[in-house]
């Protein structure tokens, strides 16, 4: 698929998402090029409908300013209690809309509204829809202190890690200073066991597997179709 098609696709999924949001709610606004769209139909929303909302949180720097350029004032996580609605992109979504995140290195932040929202929805195109979780390297960010003890273990467990790196070839640094080894794994069979096993790592800052999480996808296919799964 071209980026030009893509691009409208994901469009086509912000868009019907967007719909979703009410005046008065505390929104969850995620990460990446998906919910670009996402924030970019907001500002459509509160110039030309009023719409107005209770508060904003959201996920990167990069989407906190696109929203502060649209006129939104956005609060810290721990400033609210909990969103009414979280809308963010995935990388890779499957059956039971388990899902795979963090190809942007939000994973933690993204995460933590996640859990502290009362919906999510996910808004993508239909390339990312996958049967099982797969086709997609599995971000885990790692503190600095341990990374290599963190890396040689995921080695002899094969689980392929590599660190995340910058176009100039030093490692990526999360917006928490952490970096971000990638699992480059054919398929995650047994999710919730990787899971429970990076849970337990310690050094482990987070992972990019999202269990039970998603309520809702919102999936634009090639023929134009939107489709709408729920938990
Ligand atoms: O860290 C980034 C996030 O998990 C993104 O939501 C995810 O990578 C999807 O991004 P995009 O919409 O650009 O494909």
């Amino acid at each position: 698929m071209d980026r030009q098609k893509q691009d409208e696709l994901k469009q086509a999924a912000a868009k019907q998402a967007a719909g979703l949001v009410e005046d008065g709610m505390i929104l969850g606004v995620g990460t990446g090029s998906t919910v670009k769209f996402f924030i970019d139909e907001l500002g459509r929303r509160k110039e030309e409908e009023g719409l107005a909302l209770k508060a904003v949180v959201t996920t990167s720097s990069r989407s906190r300013k696109q929203l502060e350029g649209l006129g939104f004032t956005v609060s810290e996580l721990a400033d609210i209690d909990q969103a009414d609605l979280t809308v963010d992109g995935a990388d890779r979504v499957d059956k039971q809309l388990n899902g795979i995140k963090g190809g942007g290195a939000a994973l933690t932040l993204e995460k933590n509204v996640a859990v502290n929202s009362k919906k999510n929805v996910w808004i993508v195109d239909e390339s990312k829809v996958v049967d099982h979780l797969s086709g997609f390297p599995l971000p885990v960010e790692v503190l600095p202190i341990s990374c290599e003890q963190n890396k040689r273990r995921f080695e002899a467990e094969g689980l392929n890690p590599q660190f995340r790196l910058n176009a100039d070839g030093s490692r990526l640094k999360t917006h928490y200073g952490n970096y971000i080894l990638d699992l480059h794994v054919d398929s995650v069979p047994v999710p919730s066991g990787l899971a429970d096993y990076l849970d337990h790592t310690v050094g482990v800052v987070e992972h990019g597997l999202f269990l039970d999480i998603c309520d809702e996808v919102i999936i634009a296919r090639d023929n134009g179709e939107i489709e709408t799964r729920c938990r």
